[in-house]
């Protein structure tokens, strides 16, 4: 795991969002399309708003979110919104989005019709992926009733997930797949996530998710 702290939120989000560009243009001189991974949730939305700016093709890009909320997609906890309302906008408003949600009450119902459409999109060009204090990445939720399954080395692309405590059913991008990003980036805000990650090394996946991708992975961080 390589580690990068910024002196502020504002300058991880200008550096980061030139970082993930970057990677998408070198990998665009010799491929045709590239996917581009994003978390929802309260952290991304500055880096967004610098990245959807970004003088990029970004009519060869596909944005895919890391993981969903089972909600639809105008209610205000659907990461679908936030990526729709502060990364497809501006530049990045030319990139195809690769949807995680589906109108069913619930995700088992629509993996079958959502995987086929990830699949052809893998390996994962750039990953950016959050974390909570819980050491969840994505929606790999510490004692999350398919947390086994995504942590799998053969597990489907797309896990469902619940946890005791979460508002929503969720849907994930399972651990495999995180983890084979050509670039793997995560993006964490404030001491407590600080500690939460210096925690985390010492667990296995099972205890503390993020554990199974932080090897492959550049840890961003700021106060
Ligand atoms: O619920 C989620 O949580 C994580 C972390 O979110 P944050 O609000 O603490 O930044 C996020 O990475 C994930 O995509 C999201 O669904």
């Amino acid at each position: 795991m390589n580690f990068v702290e910024y002196p502020d939120r504002d300058m991880l989000a200008i550096d980061l969002a030139n970082k993930l560009a970057g990677e998408l243009a070198s990998i665009l001189h010799h491929e045709d399309r590239v996917t581009l991974v994003v978390p929802g949730g309260t952290t991304p939305g500055p880096i967004f708003d610098d990245l959807c700016a970004a003088d990029l093709d970004w009519g060869r890009v596909d944005v895919m979110l890391s993981d969903e909320r089972w909600v639809p997609e105008d209610h205000p906890r659907s990461n679908t919104k936030l990526v729709r309302e502060r990364l497809l906008t501006d530049h990045a408003s030319a990139a195809s989005m690769v949807p995680l949600y589906a109108d069913a009450d619930a995700p088992e119902d629509m993996v079958a019709k959502l995987a086929p459409a990830i699949e052809p999109k893998l390996p994962i060009s750039v990953a950016l992926l959050g974390m909570g204090a819980d050491m969840h990445t994505a929606s790999l939720f510490p004692r999350g009733d398919n947390l086994r399954l995504a942590l799998d080395a053969h597990a489907p692309v797309l896990v469902p997930m619940r946890a005791e405590g979460l508002e929503e059913q969720r849907i994930s991008l399972s651990a495999h797949v995180l983890r084979d990003a050509i670039n793997l980036h995560i993006v964490i805000m404030g001491e407590d996530k600080k500690e939460a990650l210096e925690r985390a090394r010492h667990l296995t996946a099972e205890e503390a998710p993020v554990r199974a991708i932080l090897d492959n992975a550049t840890v961003h961080w700021a106060p």
